[in-house]
């Protein structure tokens, strides 16, 4: 029975989290997004025309002595964001902090769309949802972590993503639950995937300003029941607008902005933390994490306005718990139990 681990690269401001992986013979290591918001793994390649290329790494499937077309299959993916990729599909060997999978459909682009060209140290995605949404047709593929799941010791992954100090690398394990990487309790709690989602349903939420944490009263907790998403591959924490509109109303100076397109504030404002309420686990999103990023410069010293962490998820059809809110907790993905499992770290 096998298990491994792979760090969590952070990129600029937190924006994405890149971990290695191994594919081919002999193995080519690309440094994908790792993305429990979708199911394709899909590279750049040797079939990406060069004019959609930014720099990035790509598959050289002739070189893979293991690779196989899987003939007459296509993909095409668009992501929340818009942004979108396709192209043809290959079977090939596929590792993972050690865990290997012989024949997992690797989707090799051969077009992309700007945003993807523009980020340049990803070589793509590896999708960590469930099958339901995978891209392939005329025959749906498997995950990796779906493929995997016979040789793991259990059947799950853990997300531990981190804040990006210079040196802090995340990590994420599979097949074991690693007890080191968290404080407090893991609750956990059960996960609806009709829509092919890690999704769950969260009770409300409850604000608490920093000059209270110090004499540690907490304001009350508001009902506002909601759908969300837990999505690595998401940036920010996208909540209701009541929810998103309620935590700046704390904020002096805070305001929404058409022009740069959401919550902005202050940089030298002190933000409160947020708890958000899933089942009876009471998860923490600091402060600090939802100063997420200067809006008007590239560099917090000189910025004076800047860009909320948490932002509206209006017209989603649900919230969406991205990296904002990972970064915070330490996260099991129980693929074999369809639960979520949440600790404070
Ligand atoms: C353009 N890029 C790098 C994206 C990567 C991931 C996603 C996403 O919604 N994942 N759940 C969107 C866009």
């Amino acid at each position: 029975d096998d298990q491994g681990e792979v760090s969590a690269v952070p990129q600029l401001f937190d924006v994405e989290y890149l971990a290695p992986v191994e594919i081919g013979t002999p193995p080519q290591t690309l440094m994908l997004n790792f993305d429990t918001g979708s199911s394709d793994l899909w590279v750049f390649s040797s079939e990406t025309p060069s004019r959609l290329q930014g720099g990035q790494k790509l598959y050289q499937i002739q070189d893979s002595t293991t690779s196989k077309r899987l003939a007459n299959h296509t993909w095409s993916i668009q992501y929340g964001d818009g942004s979108r990729s396709a192209g043809n599909v290959y079977l090939d060997t596929v590792s993972v902090g050690g865990v290997t999978v012989f024949q997992q459909a690797v989707e090799s682009a051969t077009t992309v769309s700007s945003s993807f060209t523009a980020d340049a140290a990803s070589s793509g995605l590896l999708g960590l949802a469930f099958d339901s949404i995978n891209q392939v047709r005329p025959n749906k593929q498997k995950t990796f972590i779906s493929n995997a799941l016979e040789s793991l010791e259990m059947g799950l992954f853990t997300a531990n993503l981190k804040k990006a100090e210079p040196t802090a690398a995340g990590n994420y394990n599979f097949g074991f639950i690693d007890e080191t990487e968290f404080t407090g309790p893991l609750s956990f709690i059960d996960v609806n995937t009709t829509r092919g989602f890690w999704e769950f349903q969260a009770s409300g939420f409850s604000i608490q300003s920093n000059a209270n944490s110090s004499s540690n009263t907490s304001s009350m907790f508001v009902p506002v029941a909601h759908s969300a998403i837990a999505d690595t591959g998401t940036t920010l924490l996208l909540l209701p607008a009541a929810i998103a509109q309620a935590y700046y109303w704390q904020v002096p100076s805070a305001r929404s902005s058409a022009v740069v397109g959401g919550w902005v504030f202050p940089c030298n404002a002190t933000l409160p933390d947020l708890t958000l309420h899933i089942g009876t686990y009471k998860a923490v999103v600091p402060g600090e994490l939802i100063k997420f990023a200067p809006a008007d410069t590239d560099d917090f010293e000189t910025a004076t306005v800047c860009y909320g962490g948490v932002q509206s998820s209006s017209g989603m059809p649900f919230a969406i718990y991205g990296d904002v809110f990972l970064k915070a907790q330490f996260t099991v993905f129980d693929v074999e139990g369809h639960q979520l499992g949440f600790a404070p770290k």
